[in-house]
Protein backbone atom coordinates (compact mmCIF):
# COMPACT_ATOMS: atom_id res chain seq x y z
CA UNK A 1 0.00 0.00 0.00
CA UNK A 2 1.01 3.42 -0.86
CA UNK A 3 1.23 6.12 2.09
CA UNK A 4 -0.79 9.26 0.65
CA UNK A 5 1.21 12.08 2.83
CA UNK A 6 -1.52 14.14 3.97
CA UNK A 7 0.00 17.68 4.01
CA UNK A 8 -2.82 19.12 5.14
CA UNK A 9 -3.14 17.29 7.91
CA UNK A 10 0.61 17.89 8.89
CA UNK A 11 0.16 21.62 8.29
CA UNK A 12 -2.74 21.66 10.42
CA UNK A 13 -0.66 20.44 13.56
CA UNK A 14 2.36 23.11 12.92
CA UNK A 15 -0.13 25.83 13.07
CA UNK A 16 -1.97 24.73 16.07
CA UNK A 17 1.68 24.80 17.26
CA UNK A 18 2.12 28.29 16.16
CA UNK A 19 -0.89 29.25 17.48
CA UNK A 20 0.86 28.10 21.54
CA UNK A 21 3.57 30.30 20.34
CA UNK A 22 1.66 33.14 19.44
CA UNK A 23 -0.16 32.91 22.93
CA UNK A 24 3.23 32.76 24.33
CA UNK A 25 4.30 35.73 22.69
CA UNK A 26 0.89 37.71 23.45
CA UNK A 27 1.66 36.61 27.40
CA UNK A 28 4.72 38.87 27.37
CA UNK A 29 2.82 41.69 25.35
CA UNK A 30 3.54 40.97 21.43
CA UNK A 31 1.45 40.46 18.91
CA UNK A 32 3.57 38.81 15.97
CA UNK A 33 3.07 40.69 12.34
CA UNK A 34 3.39 38.93 9.66
CA UNK A 35 3.75 41.68 6.12
CA UNK A 36 3.13 40.38 2.71
CA UNK A 37 4.11 42.41 -0.29
CA UNK A 38 2.91 41.84 -3.78
CA UNK A 39 3.83 43.50 -7.04
CA UNK A 40 2.29 41.61 -9.68
CA UNK A 41 -1.04 41.02 -11.10
CA UNK A 42 -0.27 36.74 -11.53
CA UNK A 43 -3.21 35.60 -10.50
CA UNK A 44 -1.87 32.63 -9.30
CA UNK A 45 0.32 34.72 -6.78
CA UNK A 46 -2.76 36.78 -5.87
CA UNK A 47 -4.28 33.33 -4.52
CA UNK A 48 -1.24 32.71 -2.67
CA UNK A 49 -0.63 35.64 -0.92
CA UNK A 50 -4.28 35.97 0.06
CA UNK A 51 -3.75 32.14 1.17
CA UNK A 52 -1.14 33.33 3.94
CA UNK A 53 -2.79 36.12 5.03
CA UNK A 54 -5.89 34.25 5.65
CA UNK A 55 -3.42 31.42 7.64
CA UNK A 56 -2.50 34.55 9.72
CA UNK A 57 -5.47 35.01 11.18
CA UNK A 58 -6.35 31.69 11.46
CA UNK A 59 -3.37 31.29 14.16
CA UNK A 60 -3.53 34.53 15.65
CA UNK A 61 -0.70 36.53 13.86
CA UNK A 62 -1.14 40.29 12.32
CA UNK A 63 -1.57 40.13 9.02
CA UNK A 64 -0.06 43.23 6.86
CA UNK A 65 -0.47 43.40 3.42
CA UNK A 66 0.90 45.84 0.83
CA UNK A 67 -0.08 45.47 -2.72
CA UNK A 68 2.72 47.72 -4.89
CA UNK A 69 1.36 48.63 -8.67
CA UNK A 70 3.35 46.35 -10.61
CA UNK A 71 3.59 49.88 -13.16
CA UNK A 72 5.20 51.34 -10.34
CA UNK A 73 9.25 52.15 -9.93
CA UNK A 74 11.18 49.67 -8.96
CA UNK A 75 12.02 51.83 -6.20
CA UNK A 76 8.87 51.52 -4.60
CA UNK A 77 9.46 47.73 -3.85
CA UNK A 78 12.50 49.02 -2.27
CA UNK A 79 10.82 52.27 0.06
CA UNK A 80 8.18 49.33 1.13
CA UNK A 81 10.09 47.05 2.07
CA UNK A 82 12.68 50.02 3.72
CA UNK A 83 9.53 50.84 5.93
CA UNK A 84 8.24 47.46 7.18
CA UNK A 85 11.77 46.77 7.96
CA UNK A 86 11.86 49.86 10.01
CA UNK A 87 8.05 48.79 11.71
CA UNK A 88 7.98 47.50 15.00
CA UNK A 89 4.88 45.74 14.75
CA UNK A 90 6.40 43.53 11.67
CA UNK A 91 8.30 40.58 12.49
CA UNK A 92 8.43 38.84 8.75
CA UNK A 93 8.90 40.51 5.81
CA UNK A 94 8.77 38.89 2.04
CA UNK A 95 7.81 39.90 -0.93
CA UNK A 96 5.69 37.31 -2.96
CA UNK A 97 7.48 35.67 -5.86
CA UNK A 98 8.02 35.92 -8.92
CA UNK A 99 8.96 39.50 -9.23
CA UNK A 100 8.47 42.08 -12.10
CA UNK A 101 10.59 42.73 -14.84
CA UNK A 102 11.64 45.98 -13.78
CA UNK A 103 12.75 44.57 -10.18
CA UNK A 104 16.31 43.94 -9.66
CA UNK A 105 15.57 40.55 -7.38
CA UNK A 106 19.13 40.66 -5.84
CA UNK A 107 18.30 44.39 -4.72
CA UNK A 108 14.82 42.99 -3.24
CA UNK A 109 16.20 39.96 -2.02
CA UNK A 110 19.08 42.24 0.33
CA UNK A 111 16.83 44.62 1.30
CA UNK A 112 14.76 42.72 3.43
CA UNK A 113 16.17 42.68 7.14
CA UNK A 114 18.14 39.20 7.56
CA UNK A 115 16.14 38.74 11.04
CA UNK A 116 12.74 39.55 9.55
CA UNK A 117 13.43 37.46 6.45
CA UNK A 118 10.95 34.25 6.78
CA UNK A 119 11.34 33.22 3.42
CA UNK A 120 15.06 33.15 4.50
CA UNK A 121 15.85 34.03 0.64
CA UNK A 122 18.32 37.39 1.95
CA UNK A 123 21.77 36.05 0.51
CA UNK A 124 23.03 36.10 4.55
CA UNK A 125 20.01 33.69 5.03
CA UNK A 126 21.10 31.99 2.50
CA UNK A 127 24.93 31.74 3.43
CA UNK A 128 23.81 30.81 7.43
CA UNK A 129 22.15 27.69 5.86
CA UNK A 130 25.02 26.62 4.08
CA UNK A 131 27.27 26.59 6.58
CA UNK A 132 25.40 24.93 8.71
CA UNK A 133 23.97 27.50 10.93
CA UNK A 134 20.76 28.72 9.51
CA UNK A 135 18.44 31.38 11.64
CA UNK A 136 15.49 30.44 9.28
CA UNK A 137 15.17 27.32 6.79
CA UNK A 138 13.42 28.34 4.00
CA UNK A 139 9.63 27.50 4.11
CA UNK A 140 9.59 24.86 0.85
CA UNK A 141 12.21 22.69 2.26
CA UNK A 142 11.35 22.78 6.04
CA UNK A 143 7.70 21.95 5.49
CA UNK A 144 9.39 19.09 2.96
CA UNK A 145 11.10 17.84 5.84
CA UNK A 146 8.40 17.32 7.87
CA UNK A 147 6.30 15.97 5.71
CA UNK A 148 9.50 13.33 5.49
CA UNK A 149 9.23 13.33 9.31
CA UNK A 150 5.42 12.87 9.42
CA UNK A 151 5.89 9.83 7.16
CA UNK A 152 8.54 8.22 9.37
CA UNK A 153 11.42 8.41 6.42
CA UNK A 154 14.33 9.54 7.62
CA UNK A 155 16.53 10.55 5.24
CA UNK A 156 20.02 9.50 6.96
CA UNK A 157 22.25 6.99 4.71
CA UNK A 158 20.04 7.19 1.58
CA UNK A 159 19.98 8.46 -1.74
CA UNK A 160 17.93 11.19 -2.40
CA UNK A 161 17.65 12.85 -5.75
CA UNK A 162 16.45 16.38 -6.24
CA UNK A 163 15.23 17.75 -9.31
CA UNK A 164 15.64 21.20 -9.79
CA UNK A 165 17.95 23.89 -8.76
CA UNK A 166 16.30 26.43 -8.02
CA UNK A 167 17.07 29.34 -5.41
CA UNK A 168 13.55 28.79 -3.58
CA UNK A 169 13.49 25.35 -3.85
CA UNK A 170 16.16 22.80 -5.49
CA UNK A 171 19.54 24.85 -3.74
CA UNK A 172 17.93 24.61 -0.38
CA UNK A 173 16.71 21.18 -0.17
CA UNK A 174 19.64 19.37 -1.27
CA UNK A 175 21.53 21.52 1.57
CA UNK A 176 19.25 20.25 4.10
CA UNK A 177 19.02 16.62 2.67
CA UNK A 178 23.14 16.24 3.10
CA UNK A 179 23.39 18.46 5.88
CA UNK A 180 23.80 16.89 9.27
CA UNK A 181 21.00 17.89 11.06
CA UNK A 182 17.85 15.89 11.58
CA UNK A 183 16.42 15.25 8.65
CA UNK A 184 19.83 15.09 6.74
CA UNK A 185 22.59 13.13 6.25
CA UNK A 186 21.53 11.82 2.68
CA UNK A 187 23.85 11.20 0.19
CA UNK A 188 22.42 13.92 -2.27
CA UNK A 189 22.63 14.57 -6.46
CA UNK A 190 20.98 17.66 -7.54
CA UNK A 191 19.84 17.01 -11.26
CA UNK A 192 18.45 20.26 -13.65
CA UNK A 193 17.47 20.47 -16.68
CA UNK A 194 21.25 19.69 -18.12
CA UNK A 195 21.18 16.51 -16.52
CA UNK A 196 22.58 13.80 -19.35
CA UNK A 197 20.31 11.02 -18.18
CA UNK A 198 17.92 12.15 -15.47
CA UNK A 199 16.09 8.62 -15.18
CA UNK A 200 19.43 6.87 -14.43
CA UNK A 201 19.63 8.73 -10.86
CA UNK A 202 16.01 9.06 -10.24
CA UNK A 203 16.32 4.94 -10.31
CA UNK A 204 18.90 5.02 -8.08
CA UNK A 205 17.07 7.21 -5.21
CA UNK A 206 15.49 6.27 -2.07
CA UNK A 207 13.64 9.58 -2.07
CA UNK A 208 12.86 12.13 -5.16
CA UNK A 209 12.12 15.42 -4.47
CA UNK A 210 10.45 16.71 -7.84
CA UNK A 211 10.40 20.67 -7.90
CA UNK A 212 11.39 21.02 -12.18
CA UNK A 213 8.51 22.61 -12.95
CA UNK A 214 7.00 20.74 -15.31
CA UNK A 215 3.60 18.83 -15.16
CA UNK A 216 3.55 15.27 -14.64
CA UNK A 217 7.82 15.13 -15.83
CA UNK A 218 8.38 12.55 -13.45
CA UNK A 219 6.76 9.04 -14.04
CA UNK A 220 6.39 5.56 -12.30
CA UNK A 221 9.29 3.92 -14.85
CA UNK A 222 11.53 6.66 -13.70
CA UNK A 223 11.04 5.49 -9.79
CA UNK A 224 13.14 2.53 -8.04
CA UNK A 225 9.89 0.15 -6.36
CA UNK A 226 9.73 1.82 -2.98
CA UNK A 227 10.80 4.96 -3.24
CA UNK A 228 9.58 8.13 -1.38
CA UNK A 229 8.07 10.73 -3.75
CA UNK A 230 7.96 14.36 -2.97
CA UNK A 231 6.06 16.80 -5.35
CA UNK A 232 6.95 20.50 -5.44
CA UNK A 233 5.25 21.31 -8.90
CA UNK A 234 2.10 23.15 -9.02
CA UNK A 235 1.07 23.63 -12.55
CA UNK A 236 -2.32 24.45 -13.89
CA UNK A 237 -3.01 22.54 -17.10
CA UNK A 238 -6.31 22.57 -18.92
CA UNK A 239 -7.98 18.92 -18.85
CA UNK A 240 -11.19 17.96 -20.53
CA UNK A 241 -11.76 21.96 -21.01
CA UNK A 242 -11.27 22.48 -17.62
CA UNK A 243 -8.43 23.90 -15.02
CA UNK A 244 -6.85 21.34 -13.17
CA UNK A 245 -3.70 21.68 -10.83
CA UNK A 246 -0.81 18.74 -11.38
CA UNK A 247 2.37 18.08 -10.02
CA UNK A 248 5.69 17.74 -11.47
CA UNK A 249 4.91 13.90 -10.90
CA UNK A 250 2.86 11.65 -12.61
CA UNK A 251 0.78 10.60 -9.41
CA UNK A 252 -0.87 7.48 -10.98
CA UNK A 253 2.00 5.65 -12.78
CA UNK A 254 4.18 6.91 -9.71
CA UNK A 255 2.05 5.85 -6.80
CA UNK A 256 1.89 1.87 -8.62
CA UNK A 257 5.94 2.00 -7.48
CA UNK A 258 6.43 4.51 -4.45
CA UNK A 259 5.92 3.47 -0.72
CA UNK A 260 5.26 6.98 0.17
CA UNK A 261 3.78 9.88 -1.96
CA UNK A 262 2.82 13.42 -1.58
CA UNK A 263 -0.22 14.42 -3.49
CA UNK A 264 -1.00 18.13 -5.40
CA UNK A 265 -2.98 19.78 -4.32
CA UNK A 266 -2.58 19.13 -0.75
CA UNK A 267 1.22 17.68 0.13
CA UNK A 268 3.68 20.69 0.01
CA UNK A 269 1.81 23.31 -0.96
CA UNK A 270 0.06 23.70 2.75
CA UNK A 271 3.35 22.95 4.34
CA UNK A 272 5.03 25.95 2.83
CA UNK A 273 2.57 27.97 4.12
CA UNK A 274 2.65 26.53 8.27
CA UNK A 275 6.23 26.90 7.94
CA UNK A 276 5.93 30.74 7.10
CA UNK A 277 4.10 30.75 10.21
CA UNK A 278 6.56 29.27 11.76
CA UNK A 279 9.16 31.16 11.18
CA UNK A 280 7.21 34.24 11.67
CA UNK A 281 6.71 33.28 15.52
CA UNK A 282 10.54 32.48 15.69
CA UNK A 283 11.47 36.25 14.05
CA UNK A 284 9.04 37.78 16.96
CA UNK A 285 10.51 35.39 19.45
CA UNK A 286 13.66 36.72 18.42
CA UNK A 287 13.48 40.02 18.43
CA UNK A 288 11.32 40.41 21.65
CA UNK A 289 13.70 37.55 23.43
CA UNK A 290 11.05 35.29 24.19
CA UNK A 291 11.53 31.38 23.81
CA UNK A 292 8.63 30.37 21.93
CA UNK A 293 7.78 26.77 22.15
CA UNK A 294 8.38 26.23 18.39
CA UNK A 295 5.97 23.41 16.73
N1 LIG B 1 8.06 34.88 -1.48
C1 LIG B 1 7.74 33.65 -1.91
N2 LIG B 1 7.25 33.49 -3.14
C2 LIG B 1 6.95 32.23 -3.56
C3 LIG B 1 7.12 31.11 -2.72
C4 LIG B 1 7.65 31.33 -1.44
O1 LIG B 1 7.87 30.37 -0.64
N3 LIG B 1 7.94 32.61 -1.06
N4 LIG B 1 6.70 29.85 -3.13
C5 LIG B 1 5.88 29.72 -4.31
C6 LIG B 1 4.41 29.85 -4.10
N5 LIG B 1 3.87 29.58 -2.76
C7 LIG B 1 4.20 30.43 -1.76
O2 LIG B 1 4.27 31.60 -1.89
C8 LIG B 1 2.83 28.63 -2.53
C9 LIG B 1 2.27 27.92 -3.52
C10 LIG B 1 1.20 27.05 -3.28
C11 LIG B 1 0.71 26.89 -2.02
C12 LIG B 1 -0.46 26.01 -1.74
O3 LIG B 1 -0.94 25.99 -0.63
N6 LIG B 1 -0.98 25.28 -2.74
C13 LIG B 1 -2.16 24.47 -2.58
C14 LIG B 1 -3.04 24.65 -3.79
C15 LIG B 1 -3.45 26.07 -4.00
C16 LIG B 1 -4.31 26.26 -5.23
O4 LIG B 1 -5.41 25.74 -5.24
O5 LIG B 1 -3.84 26.96 -6.15
C17 LIG B 1 -1.76 23.00 -2.45
O6 LIG B 1 -0.73 22.63 -3.00
O7 LIG B 1 -2.53 22.26 -1.84
C18 LIG B 1 1.29 27.57 -1.01
C19 LIG B 1 2.33 28.44 -1.24
C20 LIG B 1 6.27 30.74 -5.36
N7 LIG B 1 6.42 32.05 -4.80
Amino acid sequence: MTDVIDGNAVAADIREGVTECVDVLEDSGVRPGLATVLMSDDPASETYVSMKQRDCEEVGIEGIHVDVDNDAPAQELYDTIESLNDDDAVHGVLVQKPFVDQVDERRVLRTIDPVKDVDAFHPENVGRLVAGDPLFKPCTPHGIQRLLAAADVDPEGKEAVVVGRSDIVGKPMANMLFGRDEGGNATTTVCHSRTADLAEHTRRADIVVAAAGVPEFITGDMLSEGAVVVDVGINRVERNGESTLVGDVAFESAKEKASAITPVPGGVGPMTRAMLLYNTVKAAGLEADVDVPLP
